[in-house]
């Protein structure tokens, strides 16, 4: 008998899920599965799903939520063969929408029986796993802003977006890169593992989340009304066009701030750094997707 854990986050994406929770139900049900639903709470989740994953010795952990909930369970099942799939609940659905995990409860849910394994790479970045996206400047304030405000959604995380537009500080960045080393003045720069956010924004083109490496995006100071042509370009798959923006594909690098800055990774706050030390983990964990 096949034993899936399922997580789910009641808080994520502002949504109700008392309907996702009865889907749950009959799906497990339907096929016969041993398994357990697990509600996050905000805190000591990771813990908690350790424990559950001990018990259970799950073949497939079912995650219902967002790029945060993905994140405790990838925490989890790190250095196991645990698979992973995404029930995308959560507000932006960044690491879904790279993986093209349909947006459809039931469809998604399916995975668990007709998945196919991707083998991803992951980031270690100063001593943390990031699954998907992490940055300093602009969008990690925008997130720290976000994971104060008790609503969900993708029109709270724009409003910030707004903000933070008029407030933008430049700081000067040292990278250590394994053949050279540059100094960068920017407004912001992303550890990019994947392509987009889940606003459907593509700030990485040329990203894949199995090459074993990361990409460096690193955005300059632009003029206010240049933020309009970036997201346009960033729509259109154009972003790395911008004289605003350099790409650099590695596999570990070393990001020195003269001024501390907020970090972020898969929408979670890490704090303020003023060194970034990070490694691609290649192929460190699956996931159940459509096709590979
Ligand atoms: N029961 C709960 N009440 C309040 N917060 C919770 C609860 N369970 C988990 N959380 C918090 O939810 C956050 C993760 O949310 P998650 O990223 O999954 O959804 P989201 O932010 O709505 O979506 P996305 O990441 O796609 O934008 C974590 O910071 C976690 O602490």
């Amino acid at each position: 008998m096949k034993s899936v854990l399922f997580i789910v986050n009641p808080f994520s994406g502002g949504i109700d899920k008392s309907a996702l929770l009865d889907s749950i139900e009959s799906f497990a049900q339907e096929h016969h599965y041993r398994y357990s639903i697990y509600k996050t709470t905000g805190s000591a989740d990771l813990e908690q799903v350790k424990e559950l994953i001990a018990e259970l010795n799950p073949a497939v952990i079912a995650v219902a939520g967002g790029d945060g909930t993905i994140l405790t369970a990838v925490n989890a099942v790190f250095g196991t063969p645990t698979s992973i799939v995404i029930i995308p609940v959560g507000s932006a659905n960044g690491m879904a929408k790279e993986l093209n995990v349909p947006m459809d409860i039931n469809k998604a849910l399916a995975l668990i029986e007709s998945g196919k394994d991707l083998l991803i790479d992951l980031l270690d970045i100063n001593g943390k796993i990031c699954v998907h996206l992490a940055d300093v400047g602009l969008n990690a304030k925008v997130v720290k802003r976000f994971e104060q405000d008790p609503n969900r959604g993708l029109w709270i995380y724009g409003k910030y977006v707004f903000r933070e537009l008029f407030q933008l500080r430049i700081n000067r960045f040292s990278i250590q890169l394994p053949e050279r080393k540059i100094r960068r003045f920017a407004v912001s720069m992303i550890f990019a593992n994947a392509s987009k956010y889940g606003t459907g924004a593509v700030i990485n083109p040329v990203g894949s989340l199995t090459d074993g490496k990361f990409e460096l995006c690193i955005i300059r100071q632009f003029p206010f009304w240049q933020f309009f042509v970036l997201a346009y370009k960033a729509f259109f798959g154009k972003f790395s066009d911008s004289e605003y923006v350099e790409i650099i594909s590695t596999s570990q690098v070393t990001v020195k701030a003269s001024r501390k800055t907020l970090l972020q990774a898969d929408g979670e706050i890490i704090g303020k750094v003023s060194t970034i030390v990070i490694k691609v983990l290649p192929q460190s964990v699956s996931f159940l997707v459509s096709s590979v």
